[in-house]
């Protein structure tokens, strides 16, 4: 037994993770310092971040050929915006050994795991899943190990999920310190339109509303004070990543998006008519449900 799998009773000999930048990366360092990995493969397009992760010591040796670097992992975890899932996971399929299982971290989960379920081989398993844990900062250089510690990570199996996979998965998740949660897909996909996909479109839109304010000479966001900052740090993200999240879950956004116009527009109809009961009504209610929750 080598000194890792002291440190673990849970261990993946190899482990190839595909696309190492903030989550991808993050998992790698976690698994390593859990003592829970034998060899990690970094596997990505761009040289320049696989080599950065290789010298920030993510992971162990770096490939630009996505099919070589998984031919001999025992998990591999896709970790790129979820618009290339599918395609990546048609490279490597064919090359995978048997009893490989293929997990995931994309922020949506229905249409993937359509995309992905039927490429599959019969030796070859996929447990969807998506870490409730993330910043607005990308790249290799962006991962760290404690990311996960005391977050939620949803995985959303489907009937045809097999199950020594999905606690397999489970384990690796509760490894790096998550507390795993089970969810029906259709639902993953709703509940984060509601509560991640559509407050980084409303933050987008802030930040165009107001940056492109041309009334005075200078750029207005200069003067912005705490509140600004905090609401719209997530305005940060990686333009890939969203416009891959808006494409693939856009049913489920659309319909939140159309459900914040109307509060926004009964908003805006109060603080036209000077209807000062109401907006004390709007605000307090709101006040109440985020102090009660965060
Ligand atoms: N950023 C966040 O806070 C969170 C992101 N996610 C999901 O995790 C996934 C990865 O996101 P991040 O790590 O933040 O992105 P990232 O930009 O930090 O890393 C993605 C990496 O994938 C590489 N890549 C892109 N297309 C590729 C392809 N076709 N083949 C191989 N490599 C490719 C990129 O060059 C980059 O190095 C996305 O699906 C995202 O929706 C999930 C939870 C939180
Ligand atoms: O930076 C933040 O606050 C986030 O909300 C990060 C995030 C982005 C995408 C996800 O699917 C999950 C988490």
């Amino acid at each position: 037994m080598n000194k890792a799998q002291t440190q673990s009773d849970f261990f993946i000999p190899r482990l190839a993770v595909i696309g190492v930048g903030l989550i991808g990366g993050s998992l790698a360092l976690a698994l390593r310092e859990a003592g829970a990995v034998g060899e990690i493969v970094g596997i990505g397009r761009g040289l320049e971040n696989l080599q950065k992760a290789l010298d920030l010591g993510i992971v162990d040796r770096i490939t630009q050929d996505a099919a070589e670097g998984c031919r001999d992992a025992d998990v591999v975890f896709l970790a790129t915006p979820v618009r290339t899932l599918a395609d990546v996971a048609a490279a490597i399929i064919p090359s995978l050994k048997p009893g490989a299982i293929l997990t995931d971290g994309g922020s949506v989960k229905a249409q993937v795991a359509q995309e992905i379920e039927p490429l599959l081989r019969d030796d070859v398993f996929l447990v969807p899943g998506h870490p409730i844990a993330g910043t607005e900062k990308s790249g290799a250089e962006a991962a760290f190990a404690t990311l996960y510690q005391g977050r939620r990570c949803i995985l959303t199996p489907t009937k045809s999920t097999d199950q020594e996979a999905l606690l397999f998965i489970q384990r690796m998740w509760a490894t790096v310190g998550s507390e795993v949660v089970l969810m029906d897909v259709t639902k993953h996909d709703r509940v984060l339109a509601a509560i991640s996909h559509l407050p980084h479109m409303v933050a987008y839109s802030l930040v165009n509303a107001v940056g492109s304010y041309d009334r005075y000479e200078e750029n207005i966001l200069e003067y912005s004070a705490g509140g600004f900052r905090d609401f719209t740090r997530i305005a940060s993200s990686d333009p890939t990543m969203w416009r891959d999240i808006a494409l693939t879950n856009r049913d489920a956004l659309i319909e939140m998006m159309e459900r914040f116009e109307r509060f926004f527009g009964e908003l805006k109809e109060d603080v036209r008519q000077g209807d000062d009961g109401k907006l004390f009504d709007f605000f307090q209610r709101s006040k109440q449900m985020r102090d009660e929750i965060l």
